[in-house]
């Protein structure tokens, strides 16, 4: 029997903290953003995203989402400017979802949740790896996004394609020339924080940027991300929803705004 974290009544969020200490920590993610707390910051910078569709790599379900990774041996998908100094390269990106539209993000804003919410994750090339970077402090830098109903979304829906060849856990497929840019709002205003991975080992190494503009997406295609499975082929079958964690105490962090 498999001990493995997950997102379910026995292995799920509230039962992190019993193998993964870093869950009761100071600067966990994710979190309620109180947007009249959250104090607009002139210093802020605006981000300069520039990815490349070469680098897309392959699509993988893995048991608790499913990524899309990108080749990141160069500079030339990366993230600048913003609360970030230097440069940080693009990994991956995966998403979190609920098993209805009324939930399913990590983040929440006023206390309101979203049907999904976009995670691209980035680590800052002082180090030399991800693996490096995934432990410090400046480690990583991840961009959210938020998914509101509405109309269908075309390029989600080129990622949303791919997902009957991923159905269960450890399957993997070829997922090339895909630009992530396609998959942000024209505007790049943000709040920006300091925090850590939203599932396990929870390290307290993320600058969080969340976009204020959200991305659509119809409910047909909200029910394509629910086709997935948690398990493995040949498994008993257990639908991939809700794999979200709740929002964190903030402990005394400062949330900053890049717009007024
Ligand atoms: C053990 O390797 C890991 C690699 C990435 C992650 C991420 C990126 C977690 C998250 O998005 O919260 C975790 C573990
Ligand atoms: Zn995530």
């Amino acid at each position: 029997m498999s001990n493995a974290w997950g997102y379910g009544p026995t292995n799920g969020p509230d039962t992190w903290m019993e193998r993964f200490p870093n869950a009761k920590g100071l600067r966990q993610s994710p979190i309620n953003i109180v947007t009249k707390e959250a104090q607009f910051d002139p210093s802020l910078k605006p981000l300069k995203v520039k990815y490349d569709p070469y680098n897309s790599r392959d699509i993988l379900n893995n048991g608790q989402s499913f990524q899309v990774d990108f080749v990141d041996d160069t500079d030339s998908s990366t993230l600048t400017g913003g609360p970030i100094c230097g440069t940080y390269r693009l990994n991956q990106f995966h998403f979190h979802w609920g098993a209805s539209d009324d939930r399913g993000s990590e983040h929440n804003v006023d206390g309101a949740q979203f049907p999904c919410e976009l995670h691209l994750v980035h680590w800052n090339t002082k180090y030399s790896s991800f693996r490096e970077a995934a432990d410090k402090d400046d480690g990583l830098a991840v961009i959210g996004v938020f998914l509101k109903i509405g109309a269908p979304n075309p390029q989600l829906q080129k990622v949303l394609d791919a997902l009957d060849l991923v159905k269960t856990k450890g399957k993997q497929t070829t997922f090339s020339n895909f630009d992530a840019k396609t998959l942000l709002p024209h505007s790049l205003d943000y709040w920006t924080y300091e925090g850590s991975l939203t599932t396990p080992p929870l390290l307290e190494s993320v600058t969080w940027i969340v976009l204020r503009e959200v991305i659509s997406v119809s409910s047909v295609q909200m029910a394509k991300f629910r086709s997935l499975f948690f398990t493995g082929e040949g498994e008993p079958q257990i639908s991939m929803v809700d794999n979200y964690r709740p929002p964190q105490l903030l402990q005394g962090r400062q949330v900053r705004a890049s717009f007024q």
